[in-house]
């Protein structure tokens, strides 16, 4: 019989899927201020701040830093996917919304957890089940189309199937 999903999983996949959730409250601030999905700075911050946290919890820093710019484009798969249905509605959803600087520190916040989790499921990158536990565990977390995609994005190398 197959092996079950180590318990590494579904944790990192939770911390995932938090991170992937702020995209939607992010996505609110950029339809109000008209600014740019694409910060290049920013993501350059938050990918250097990657591989210093790296280097304190004995991952490699470039894994790290590929972890999270995954994490950075299906953050903007779903804003870009958000906001073209908005745009087409003439309308966004009249919901509270923080400010893009109280929304950047939460995710600057789940960073260190997110690539602790990343560390513990680490040896388990390389298990021929890996997909398998993926898709398995993926099915229960995915809300609708759009952001179903942006988590087949931000898991889409957790797994090594070929070296
Ligand atoms: O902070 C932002 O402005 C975001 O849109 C979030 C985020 C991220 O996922 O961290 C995504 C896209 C930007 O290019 C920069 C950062």
């Amino acid at each position: 019989a197959a092996s079950p999903a180590p318990d590494a999983l579904q944790p990192l996949l939770a911390t995932i899927n938090e991170r992937l959730s702020f995209a939607d409250q992010v996505a609110l601030t950029k339809w109000d201020s008209g600014k740019p999905i694409q910060d290049t700075a920013r993501e350059a911050q938050v990918i250097a701040n990657a591989r210093k946290q790296a280097a304190q919890q004995k991952l490699d820093p470039e894994q790290a830093a590929d972890l999270i710019a995954a994490q950075i484009e299906a953050n903007k798969l779903v804003q870009y996917g958000l906001l073209a249905i908005w745009q087409a509605a003439h309308k966004a959803p009249d919901v509270p919304r923080p400010d893009l600087n109280q929304i950047r520190p939460k995710l600057d916040a789940l960073q260190a957890r997110l690539l602790q989790q990343y560390a513990d499921f680490t040896p388990y990158r390389v298990d021929p089940e890996c997909p398998n536990w993926l898709a398995e565990q993926r099915a229960s977390l995915i809300k609708d189309a759009l952001h179903g995609q942006a988590l087949i994005r931000a898991t889409g190398e957790l797994c090594v199937t070929d070296q």
